[in-house]
C-alpha cells in the first residue's frame, strides 16, 4: 500500500514500514558531528546510528514542522488577545511499558530537536518523580503497585504540566532515583520555559478513567501537543526488563546506596528468577491493565522488534 492509499483505510492511523518511514527523512542529511555521535552513544551505548538516522531523524523532522505550525497558531492567538511574547513550551509525551526504551527514545529526540537550525531549548522530565515516596506507598500497602495509577501523586503531575503550559516562568518537579528506588527528599528539577518539554512516563496517556480515586477531569494529555507510544511484544519487553536487571546487578546494585544492593551477591540464576517475578507480578500486569490500553490514544506509535529496532510507525491521520 502506498502512502496515498493508506489515507483511505478505516484505521485512524497511517502505517509505515521502517523503509517507508526512513525515506521521509527526505533531503535532511544525517550530518551528525563526531561530538554529536559521541553524545548519542553516551545516551545509550547499544543505540545504533541507523536507528537514529532511519527512525528518529524523520520523526524530529516531522516534529519540527508541527512545532513551527504551533508557533504560528500561538502568534495568531496573541494577536487576537492583544498580548505579546508569551513563552509557552511545546509538550511532547513519550509513553510505553517499563523497559521499552522510553527514556532512551526521549533523550535521542531531545538531542535531535535541539540540534535543528533553530537551536531550540529542550527539557526532559520523567513522571517517575511524581510517584508517591516509598513511605507513603508502604503505609498504603502499595510497594507492589509501583507504576500503577494509584502509586502516583497525579494531582501534582497535572498541576505541573498545567503550570508549564500556562507559561509559569519557573516550575519544579520532584526527582525519583532508580538507585535508592525512592523519591529524593528535597531534590527538584527546575523547568524554566524551555521551547520544548519532553514528558516521559508510562502514565502520560492515562485519563480520568484510569484514576477513579482522583476527582479531576483534566489530565496530562490535555496539555500535551504530540504524544508518542513506544510499543513492543510483551515477550520482548519481559526479556529487556530481565536483561536490564542483570546489567544493573553488575553495575548499580554494587553501590551500597542501592535499594537492590543485596541482589549484587546473587547468582545469575537467582537474579533472573527475581527479575522474572518482578516482571510477572508488577510490570507485566501494569502493562496489560493500565499501559497497553492507552496505546491508541497516541499521535504516533513506534513498534519495536528484536534489538529495539523500530519496525513499524503509525501516525494519526
Ligand atoms: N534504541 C535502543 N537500542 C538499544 N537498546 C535500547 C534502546 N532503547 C532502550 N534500550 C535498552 O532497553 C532497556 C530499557 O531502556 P530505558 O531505560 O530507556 O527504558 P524505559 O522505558 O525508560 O524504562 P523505565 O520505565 O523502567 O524507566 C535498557 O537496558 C536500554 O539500554
Ligand atoms: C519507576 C517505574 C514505575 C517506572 O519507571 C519502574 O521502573 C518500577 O520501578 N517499577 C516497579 C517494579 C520494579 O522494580 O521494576
Amino acid at each position: 500500500m502506498n502512502n496515498k492509499q493508506q489515507l483511505f483505510t478505516l484505521s485512524p492511523y497511517m502505517e509505515f514500514s521502517r523503509k517507508q518511514w526512513a525515506a521521509l527523512r527526505d533531503s535532511e542529511p544525517l550530518t551528525l558531528t563526531e561530538q554529536e555521535i559521541i553524545n548519542l552513544k553516551g545516551i545509550n551505548e547499544d543505540l545504533s546510528l541507523d536507528e537514529v538516522s532511519q527512525v528518529y531523524l524523520p520523526l524530529s523532522r516531522l516534529l519540527n514542522f508541527y512545532i513551527d505550525s504551533n508557533l504560528q497558531n500561538q502568534a495568531v492567538l496573541e494577536k487576537f488577545l492583544g498580548i505579546k511574547n508569551q513563552r509557552v513550551p511545546y509538550i511532547i509525551s513519550v509513553a510505553g511499558s517499563v523497559a521499552v526504551g522510553k527514556s532512551t527514545s526521549a533523550r535521542v529526540l531531545q538531542a535531535l530537536l535541539s540540534r535543528w537550525s533553530t537551536h531550540r531549548r529542550v527539557e526532559l522530565v520523567t513522571t517517575d518523580g511524581f510517584l508517591h515516596p516509598n513511605h507513603i506507598l508502604r503505609e498504603r500497602d502499595m510497594m507492589q503497585k509501583k507504576g500503577f495509577p494509584q502509586s502516583y501523586d497525579i494531582q501534582n503531575l497535572v498541576r505541573f504540566v498545567s503550570d508549564i503550559k500556562s507559561g509559569v516562568p519557573r516550575v519544579e518537579a520532584p526527582v525519583y532515583s532508580h538507585l535508592t528506588y525512592d523519591i529524593l527528599p528535597g531534590e527538584t528539577q527546575i523547568i524554566e520555559q524551555p521551547d520544548i518539554l519532553i514528558l516521559e512516563g508510562l502514565n502520560v496517556l492515562q485519563s480520568g478513567m484510569d484514576y477513579p480515586q482522583s476527582p479531576h477531569r483534566v489530565f496530562v494529555s490535555d496539555f500535551v501537543d504530540f504524544s508518542i507510544y513506544v510499543d513492543a511484544k510483551e515477550e520482548l519487553l519481559h526479556q529487556w526488563y530481565v536483561n536490564r536487571f542483570l546489567k544493573f546487578r553488575k553495575g548499580a546494585f554494587s553501590d551500597p546506596d542501592s535499594y537492590f544492593h543485596s541482589y549484587a551477591q546473587l547468582s545469575e540464576e537467582e537474579a533472573v528468577n527475581i527479575a522474572n517475578n518482578i516482571w510477572l507480578e508488577i510490570n507485566g500486569k501494569n502493562l496489560i491493565q493500565n499501559i497497553q490500553p492507552t496505546r491508541e490514544r497516541a499521535s504516533l506509535i513506534l513498534t519495536k522488534g528484536d534489538n529495539h529496532a523500530v519496525e513499524k510507525v503509525r501516525l494519526r491521520k
